[in-house]
């Protein structure tokens, strides 16, 4: 029997006409994009322009209109047990108030690899532990959450969303909080996943990481898909005073660039 062909794969991802509003008011408009199993996107843009809306939408938290595919499949459509194997959100984090240690909260993660009221297996909690060791919390796993530093919260919930194993992983500004190494290791860990086949999708801030990071970048403004493109292509002048208004100058080295920002856009 022939092996099916790439084509016969659906997209990981695939949104057209996609419209999201909140409390009334349109918030997305008319976004369509295509993303491939292993990709890794970063999705910029200023404050207030879609970014937490459209990981938000693509979890399958909030109502939408138009086309938003999951594997071929309407978002809407999947149950929520189905759709956590698929998709895992790290959301912002900064004030977890819940009254469960660190590895409780991990352990979470597991939840949508479990029948109903069935404890954690060997391989689960084994899971657990690995995603702890992997952000660098083995020693705080026994901590309450509320006895943990912001970034240390923010790196429970990078975990507990490791530990659900997901092959998509969205992350909200998941460097907000990190310091520089943990930054760093962070976005090395997710490059990591994405060439081990996991697709990630990441809201951030840092435009040079961002475009270091990212194969392509999404710019997100108004609610709108500004830019979809290699980061060499997308991160240019234009865009930062159209998307951000900002006026600014990008230098690359490599694959790594450089902005320079000079100030803000006049009129902007
Ligand atoms: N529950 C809500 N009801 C009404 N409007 C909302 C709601 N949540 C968000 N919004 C509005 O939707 C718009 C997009 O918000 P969103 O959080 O997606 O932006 P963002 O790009 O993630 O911003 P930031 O960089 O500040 O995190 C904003 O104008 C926000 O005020």
């Amino acid at each position: 029997m022939n092996a099916p062909s790439p084509r016969s794969v659906p997209d990981v991802l695939a949104a057209d006409g996609l419209g999201v509003s909140l409390g009334g008011r349109p918030v997305l408009s008319d976004v369509a994009f295509a993303v491939r199993e292993g990709e890794r996107i970063a999705l910029v843009g200023a404050n207030g322009a879609g970014k937490t809306t459209l990981l938000r939408a693509v979890a399958g938290l909030i109502p939408y209109a138009g086309r938003l595919a999951l594997r071929g499949r309407e978002v809407r459509e999947w149950n929520a047990k189905d759709r956590a194997r698929q998709v895992a959100l790290v959301r912002q984090q900064s004030d977890l108030a819940v009254d469960f240690t660190a590895r409780e909260l991990v352990a979470l993660g597991r939840a949508p690899h479990l029948g109903w009221a069935e404890r954690l297996r060997d391989a689960d909690c084994e899971r657990v532990d690995a995603a702890l060791e992997a952000v660098d919390l083995g020693a705080l796993a026994g901590r309450p959450v509320t006895q943990l530093s912001g970034g240390e919260q923010q790196r429970v919930a990078l975990a507990q969303a490791l530990a659900q194993d997901a092959p998509l992983l969205l992350l909200d500004e998941p460097t907000a909080h990190l310091d520089v190494r943990h930054q760093l290791d962070l976005l090395d860990r997710l490059g990591a996943l994405a060439e081990a086949g996991k697709t990630v999708v990441a809201a951030l801030h840092d435009l040079d990481r961002a475009a270091a990071f990212a194969d392509r970048l999404w710019v997100l403004s108004d609610g709108t898909l500004a830019a979809d493109g290699a980061p060499a292509d997308v991160l240019t002048s234009a865009t930062l005073r159209h998307a951000f208004g900002v006026e600014a100058e990008v230098e690359w080295a490599g694959s790594a660039p450089r902005v320079r920002y000079l100030g803000v856009a006049r009129g902007a």
